[in-house]
């Protein structure tokens, strides 16, 4: 096999980036998506999808589309923003309701999905200052029930579950590149 590592980077460090692409993030609002995810792609050499930024780019501010348009017309542009995102070779964050749409559900069945997790004690100091229409009225009590409403559907498309609630970014990106590897 020919060998295709960086000249003189140990064969280890080399062998943990030989992931299946796309590795898609799912999960609730402040689980560490967006955040793991650049981490992710940057550690296994692969370009970076947040669905939400794409969303923000095209269309502009996810609060803005809320307030102008409502929720259902979101879910629609995000749809569209998502099958994109997932024919691509990349590490893909997924909105935290991507999940709810069946067609998304469909597309995920055959891919490398993790789902983020982290306890509402450990969300909360992760949720100021944000600008998450869901979250603007009700706080953390409203983020426990959205999470716990959507649970099945995160359980139904992800093959690995991490509770980011005490785990250094570094070492979710490390148990997500093992568990990848050995799918590719
Ligand atoms: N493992 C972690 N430990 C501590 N803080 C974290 C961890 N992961 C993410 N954070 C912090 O939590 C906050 C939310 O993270 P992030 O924006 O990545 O979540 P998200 O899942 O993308 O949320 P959203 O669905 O709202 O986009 C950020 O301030 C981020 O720096
Ligand atoms: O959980 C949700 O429904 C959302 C999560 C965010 O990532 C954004 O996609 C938007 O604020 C909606
Ligand atoms: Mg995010």
């Amino acid at each position: 096999m020919p060998d295709t590592g960086v000249p003189g980077e140990p064969a280890a460090a080399r062998a943990t980036r030989a992931v299946p692409l796309p590795i898609v993030l799912v999960g609730p609002m402040g689980a560490g998506k967006s955040r793991v995810g650049a981490r992710l792609a940057s550690s296994v050499g692969a370009p970076f999808v947040d669905t939400d930024q794409r969303i923000a780019e095209r269309y502009g501010p996810i609060e803005e589309i809320f307030a102008r348009e409502g929720e259902a017309y979101f879910r629609v542009i995000e749809r569209e923003v998502v099958a994109e995102a997932l024919r691509e070779e990349a590490v893909v964050s997924l909105g935290g309701g991507a999940v709810l749409d069946a067609d998304t559900r469909a597309d995920l069945a055959h891919l490398a999905v993790v789902w983020l997790q982290v306890s509402a004690e450990a969300v909360a100091p992760r949720l100021t200052g944000g600008t998450r229409p869901l979250l603007a009225e009700g706080g953390v009590e409203r983020w426990i029930r959205i999470r716990d409403e959507r649970r099945p559907l995160y359980e139904q498309v992800a093959g690995l579950a991490i509770d980011t609630s005490r785990r250094s970014v570094a070492r979710i990106v490390d148990e997500i590149t093992e568990w990848a590897g050995a799918r590719a």
